[in-house]
């Protein structure tokens, strides 16, 4: 669980946002609840990342809109950031690259804990000397996920997280993910209808040009939901459809 409060945060763009002159995300107020997962679906193209980036500071959020945790403290420092690509420091091993964070900051890394966060996302001692070449697609990510653990903040964006890895690598990551992350506010950009279905509290999509999440049903029960739940491919087949509807 975090150490630290887990407040939601809330997304307000009143008249949109656009990148290069072009119209991306029409109007739009999305909260995310604190301690929850909420799953944001929709097609290529159509702001997924670019709305994770602006809650991640790493775009200006636009004149007359803002991006504020429920709480009233500002979001810096708070939020980890876990990008489409892994991003992992190709110069640093393993170990290294869990303890990124404090290397950047300058700080001394909980060497100790980082080697707890390695054994806990699934990898060996023998892995945390390894430079990132010399690793998989799943290994990659599970180092990715222990230096955003590391981190230990209240608020998590994750990227489609699990997209570079084989079925079932992405099935064992997402119950992974969802007990490591329970109480979390934790708002997560995926493809996948089935993984959003598995952990997520609750559900957008993207839709339109420029494009505003809509709410979709979720199923009953806590993530993350067995994925041969019949209540679950029943809501992944309805989401398909959706999804199709949302391509502008
Ligand atoms: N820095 C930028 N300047 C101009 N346009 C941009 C910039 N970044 C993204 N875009 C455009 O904004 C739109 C939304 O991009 P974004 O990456 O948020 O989509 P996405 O839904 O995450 O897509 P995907 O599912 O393919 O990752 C795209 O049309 C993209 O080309």
């Amino acid at each position: 669980m975090p150490s630290l409060t887990t407040p939601g945060f809330r997304i307000v763009l009143p008249r949109g946002l656009s990148l290069g002159g072009q119209p991306v995300l029409g109007a739009l107020d999305l909260a995310v609840p604190g301690g929850r997962t909420t799953a944001l679906l929709g097609p290529s193209g159509s702001g997924k990342s670019t709305l994770l980036r602006l809650v991640a500071g790493l775009l200006p959020v636009p004149a007359g809109g803002s991006v504020q945790a429920e709480d009233g403290a500002a979001l810096a420092g708070r939020v980890a950031y876990m990008a489409q690509q892994d991003l992992l420091a190709p110069w640093r091993d393993v170990l290294g690259n869990i303890t990124l964070g404090a290397h950047l900051r300058g700080e001394a890394p909980d060497l100790a804990r980082a080697r707890a966060m390695l054994a806990e996302v699934g990898l060996v001692p023998a892995d945390q000397g390894k430079s990132p070449a010399q690793l998989s697609g799943g290994m990659r990510q599970r180092v990715a996920l222990a230096r955003t653990l590391m981190e230990d903040r209240p608020l998590v964006l994750m990227d489609e997280p699990f997209s570079a890895v084989d079925a079932p690598t992405r099935h064992r990551m997402q119950s992974l993910s969802a007990r490591l992350l329970a109480g979390r506010t934790v708002l997560l950009v995926t493809h996948d209808p089935l993984e959003a279905l598995r952990l997520a509290d609750q559900i957008f999509v993207l839709t339109g040009a420029p494009a505003v999440p809509v709410a979709v049903p979720v199923p009953t029960g806590a993530p993350p939901r067995p994925a041969g739940d019949p209540a679950l491919l029943e809501a992944q087949a309805a989401l398909l459809e959706r999804l199709a509807e949302a391509v502008a």
